[in-house]
């Protein structure tokens, strides 16, 4: 691989005796690897295969094709070993609120919904639309109940959510070093000034992200690159910056290096760790959790009513009608066994979502996925997502078709298909390997194609 020469130049300075290895690390390939998804079902031994990376929880080496079952039930996520170890640092406790700020395509997001478990919430946001849509497309697949998708600045989520998370993960848009690998084209955005370029992206980034931490609450810088500007200089200036954060020590196992000078971070070197490059830092904020913060909540609710109408706020119109409500309950007891209504249900246009609760109001926002898409409404009748078909276990519905390899080739190629099962007329679920790939209607043991149309592929 050509490097430019500026860049040779300044990690021969950084890492002298251990250049050459560095440099040599450029001509092996790029580490693949995959986390498994602990919301979904996994038969013991489906990975056995696998060689399981040490000290990450659900990480793999190896390759899983995007045209697999596993892929599109959402049992894995591809990503490779050393941006698992982001989510491995920040490992949030089930019930906390968490932000990630710069979200797609998922590998972050996806890795802390492991660890939340459907308890808490995950506020997944991405800045580019496009991106947003992919970020969506890899959550619905992973099957969490507790994720609000935002398509916004960092600036605009400072406005609605102050003080509000107990974590907030900041992988930043970066220079992409530790990317040459996997993704030679990266080369050429490199230039010698553009790792401070990105630095100072970066501290605007981390400055309205700051906004948002509550007392007690935890940061989690990470960035792919190796540039000290992006990394040990940034959080030297969020340390001056910000007296009330603390650097936490992060353990280094398995190959991870210590910072440059910088013992309490973490540094993935291609010569020294099995992955790509990855920087990873963890704050904490001294101040105490306090109830001042939710009383601060209430006390702006109760201003924001007293204010009377705000042109942005949907709330009332989210409501459902009584009708919806009728619907949707119908539905729900014809073909689902949990109850879903521990969250708050919204419509939009003629899509129900259910929100996870505790939300401040995000009518000013742009919202890619309000929670999760259960359904929309047609005429006199509620037709179920493809969101909620992948995200229900199959013990949560009431008729659940397990498809075979032959039926899921067919059905992800928008064929319809046969089945001899003795299964009702009706909605159902289709499993393959135990896991919901979406709702289908069966009409006399043939199952009409529901699968998206975007989605769709030939293996
Ligand atoms: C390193 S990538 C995130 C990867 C992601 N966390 C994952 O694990 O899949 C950085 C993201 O930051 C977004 N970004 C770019 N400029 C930004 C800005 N000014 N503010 C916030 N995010 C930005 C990019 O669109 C990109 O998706």
């Amino acid at each position: 691989m050509k490097l430019p020469d500026k860049f040779l130049e300044k990690y021969e300075n950084i890492l002298g005796d251990e250049y050459a290895d560095f440099l040599a690390s450029f001509d092996e390939e790029a580490v693949t690897a995959f986390r498994i998804n602990p919301l979904k079902k996994l038969a013991d031994n489906s990975f056995d295969s696998f060689v399981k990376i040490e000290n990450e929880s659900f990480g793999y080496y190896g390759k899983i094709s995007g045209k697999s079952a596993e892929h599109v039930a959402g049992m894995v996520y591809s990503q490779e070993p050393a941006a698992q170890i982001v989510g491995e640092v920040a490992v949030p406790k089930p019930g906390m609120k968490v932000l990630d700020l710069c979200a797609a395509p998922g590998g972050k997001s996806t890795h802390l919904l492991s660890f939340l478990g459907n308890e808490g919430l995950l506020v997944s946001n991405e800045i580019s639309h496009k991106r947003s849509k992919i970020l969506t497309e890899n959550i619905e697949r992973f099957g969490a109940k507790n994720v609000v998708v935002l398509n916004e600045s960092p600036a605009h989520l400072a406005k609605v959510f102050p003080r509000y998370f107990d974590m907030i993960v900041l992988d930043a848009p970066c220079s992409g070093e530790g990317m040459f690998r996997k993704d030679p084209s990266a080369v050429q955005y490199w230039s010698a000034d553009y790792p401070e370029k990105c630095a100072q992206l970066q501290r605007e980034i981390i400055a309205e992200a700051l906004k948002m931490l509550a007392p007690a609450g935890q940061l989690i810088y990470s960035t792919c690159t190796w540039s000290p500007e992006e990394n040990e200089n940034n959080v030297s200036w969020i340390l001056e910056n910000y007296p009330d954060l603390q650097l936490v020590n992060i353990p280094k196992t398995n190959g991870l290096s210590s910072g440059l000078n910088m013992p309490e971070v973490i540094r993935c070197w291609p010569h020294k760790f099995r992955g790509e490059g990855q920087f990873v830092a963890k704050f904490i904020d001294k101040n105490e959790e306090i109830i001042f913060d939710t009383s601060v909540k209430k006390n702006d609710n109760k201003k924001s009513k007293k204010q009377g109408k705000n042109k942005f706020d949907s709330t009332s119109k989210s409501q459902l009608t009584s009708e919806q409500m009728r619907l949707w309950q119908e539905f729900s007891k014809k073909n689902l066994l949990t109850d879903l209504s521990k969250g708050k249900l919204q419509v939009f246009g003629e899509a129900l979502y259910l929100l996870p609760i505790d939300l401040p109001d995000l009518s000013t926002l742009k919202i890619a996925r309000n929670g999760l898409h259960l359904g929309t409404f047609k005429k006199n009748r509620f037709e179920p997502s493809f969101a909620l078909g992948l995200t229900l276990s199959t013990e949560e519905v009431r008729n659940s078709l397990e498809i075979d390899e032959e039926q899921f080739k067919k059905y992800v190629a928008g064929e319809e298909i046969k089945t001899d099962k003795n299964i009702n007329n009706g909605w159902v679920q289709l499993a393959i390997k135990n896991n919901g790939i979406g709702f289908a209607k069966v009409t006399d043991r043939t199952v009409k194609n529901y699968f998206p149309k975007g989605l769709r592929f030939f293996s």
